[in-house]
């Protein structure tokens, strides 16, 4: 399969005939857009972080206009997504300028991976698996968080997707949350290095924790046993805070979630959500045809630190996207 099959209308999904082909070739342009070259550039990898119904093509085209160096989507499910059309169709949506791009899968079963991984190895840049869902429902199906319980089974996983994608540019990373002995964590970190992982994510949090504060010490240890990148995650909400983090942990990447949906301009210097990026989403997402919800929620987030409690009172209870864009405009000035 070539780069022609990039050349699909924005935000349009990928024929199915196109998944099935499963393995892809190897082009020089997928070098020049591989993940792990940005880690090697010696600037701080500034990413955003997988998010169930956020980190979705819309908002990623948002964050790439403010210094967004590479974009997860949100997880999905390896198991469904090899099974269903549609799941692929309702799941995975990309176009030509959504690069680079990481798939995030919960999977357990190492050639349920390598299948989904094969089929958006033509569209994505790398995979990344999810080691960190703390969800009641993801450890008991065996996704997510229970994982970092299982340092063999990730091997596996890492492995059969190296081997089975043929291009070798392809990222494999994962993301976990460390243990309540640390020196579990190094060892699942330097078994999946070994498996050949392209860099690991660290959320700086065991799987109980919710809101405590996040162990960057922890992270810092990490990235001092292994010699892939290390990126580190959690509770950065400003640019000075991804510099604090940078320099405490030593990491090569910083990956925010909560940050960029309250301030999607965050990587770009900026303290609050500016009007000039709120016109942005309002663009993209008229143009993606973005629901509703969707769309609103986003806004919702976005405004939160820059709107009294009386403008939520009105802004938070509108119930269409024309209403939504009256309101701007009328108060915002916004087109
Ligand atoms: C709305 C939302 C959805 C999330 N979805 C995912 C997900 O799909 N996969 C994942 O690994 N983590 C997911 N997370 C966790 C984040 O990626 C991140 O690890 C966590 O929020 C800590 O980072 P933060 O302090 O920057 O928010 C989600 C978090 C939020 C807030």
């Amino acid at each position: 399969m070539t780069e022609m099959s990039l050349e699909l209308p924005e935000g349009a999904i990928w024929p199915d005939n196109i998944y099935m082909t499963g393995k892809s070739e190897y082009t020089p342009q997928h070098q020049l857009r591989s993940p792990v070259n940005l880690f090697q550039s010696g600037n701080i990898v500034k990413i955003c972080a997988p998010m169930v119904r956020y980190s979705k093509l819309a908002f990623r085209t948002l964050v790439r206009k403010y210094n967004c160096d590479l974009c997860y989507t949100p997880m999905i499910i390896a198991a469904d997504f090899v099974r269903s059309v549609k799941a692929r169709h309702s799941e995975f949506t990309t176009n030509q300028g959504d690069h680079p791009l990481i798939v995030q899968f919960a999977a357990k079963e190492a050639q349920v991976l390598a299948d989904a991984a094969c089929i958006v190895s033509p569209f994505a840049d790398g995979i990344d698996i999810n080691c960190g869902c703390p969800q009641r429902w993801a450890m008991a199906e065996g996704y997510g968080a229970c994982l970092i319980n299982r340092p063999e089974a990730v091997q596996e996983m890492v492995k059969q997707v190296r081997n089975q994608v043929e291009n070798p540019m392809f990222s494999v990373s994962v993301k976990i949350r460390i243990h309540n002995d640390l020196q579990r964590t190094v060892d699942l970190c330097q078994k999946a290095e070994a498996a050949g992982v392209s860099w690991i994510t660290v959320h700086g949090r065991n799987a109980e924790e919710r809101h405590q504060p996040v162990h960057y010490d922890a992270i810092k240890i990490i990235k001092q046993s292994v010699s892939v990148p290390v990126v580190a995650n959690g509770d950065m909400k400003s640019f000075k805070d991804v510099e604090n983090v940078h320099q405490i942990t030593g990491a090569d990447g910083v990956m925010v979630a909560r940050g960029l949906l309250a301030n999607p301009a965050m990587f770009a210097g900026y303290e609050e959500t500016p009007l000039k990026c709120i016109q942005d989403w309002v663009n993209i997402a008229l143009e993606h045809g973005t629901p509703f919800m969707c769309f609103h929620h986003h806004l919702m987030y976005m405004m939160e630190r820059i709107t009294s409690k009386q403008e939520k009172k009105i802004f938070n209870v509108l119930s269409s996207t024309s209403a939504v864009v009256d309101y701007l405009r009328e108060n915002y000035g916004l087109q």
